[in-house]
């Protein structure tokens, strides 16, 4: 039975991987994921020049899941190019992610010019949705502002780049961002990042549980499954056939995993769970899809990718 996938034209030999922001900030947590059972490593998105991100406490586990508004803390993008670097000599034949960015149009491209100036090889995931940055509204829903980005963005970077896109809950939106998206040559859409500006509360407590915006954050977890499945399903519906789905949101376990290849996700993502459980999750995930597929009676993820029948 095998878990393998391909993306942009690299293969893979699993279909699991970690979601950008959990366990890829510092080289230590890379080089964890890099020698775990998952397919590959993104990077935490990387800005032009290091942050430290908001204030503690910012992130918090709750009973379905987590809240976080880390607010982008980062070492910089010159750091995570120097760490793919090293790994696409250590590891020849791997592909690497590096999730970037920017403030504005300008900063996007001036990252994409230093991934252009590095010996990168792998593939770019644009991050159009942080939460958590104060003042910043979530670019995913501003559809101008994703139209014109992506115009700049194509202008210049012809290697392989996809973009990490907020969840969307009406399916008119699924249809606008849709028609936008499939005017470009994206290798992929990476949906849901966590829902923004929730709000847990520690009852007990009376108060909230993270320090930044009043307590408000991104929602990861078990309460994001039903989201993230929709924007997959919805987005392999509508997006060409030349844009691939990485789906990412609520995976606690192997079933998970095999929903969102269900739904027409090509790679799989997690966040919360890798945070929870580290990274023995991966060989975990892999050996419950791989039970799953057995109990099936696939062979592999091609078998079933995007075959959620409706009723
Ligand atoms: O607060 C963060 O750093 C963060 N947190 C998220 O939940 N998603 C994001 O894309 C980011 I850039």
């Amino acid at each position: 039975i095998s878990t393998r996938t391909h993306i942009a034209g690299f293969n893979f030999d699993n279909c699991i991987m970690n979601a950008a922001g959990v366990y890829d900030y510092s080289a230590e947590e890379l080089d964890a994921v890099q020698q775990s059972a998952a397919a590959t490593f993104v990077t935490k998105s990387a800005t032009l020049v290091p942050r430290e991100g908001n204030p503690e406490p910012r992130y918090c586990n709750t009973p379905y899941g987590s809240i976080n508004s880390m607010g982008l803390p980062n070492f910089g993008l010159a750091y995570y190019l120097d760490y793919v670097s090293a790994a696409q000599r250590q590891v020849p034949g791997k592909t690497y992610f590096v999730s970037l960015t920017g403030f504005n149009v300008e900063e996007d491209i001036a990252l994409l010019r230093q991934v252009q100036a590095s010996d990168f090889e792998g593939i770019v995931e644009l991050n159009l949705s942080c939460p958590n940055v104060p003042g910043k509204p979530q670019t995913g829903y501003d559809f101008e502002a994703v139209t014109r980005i992506l115009e700049a963005v194509f202008d210049l970077y012809r290697a392989p780049l996809g973009i990490k896109l907020p969840p969307y809950f009406d399916l008119v939106h699924f249809d606008q961002i849709a028609a936008i998206l499939n005017r470009f040559p994206l290798a992929y859409v990476n949906s849901v990042n966590s829902i923004g500006n929730g709000l847990c509360v520690d009852a007990a407590a009376e108060s909230v549980l993270i320090k930044p915006k009043q307590g408000f954050g991104g929602i990861g977890g078990a309460y994001l499954k039903p989201t993230a499945l929709a924007n997959v399903f919805a987005f392999r519906q509508r997006l060409n056939s030349s844009i691939q789905i990485i789906g990412t949101g609520g995976v606690q376990n192997g079933t998970d995993v095999f929903e969102h290849i269900l739904c027409g996700a090509d790679m799989v993502q997690v966040g919360t769970v890798l945070h929870q459980e580290g990274v023995a999750v991966f060989e975990r995930l892999t050996r419950e899809l791989k039970a799953v597929m057995a109990q099936k009676g696939y062979g592999g993820i091609d078998e079933f990718k995007g075959r959620l029948k409706t009723l």
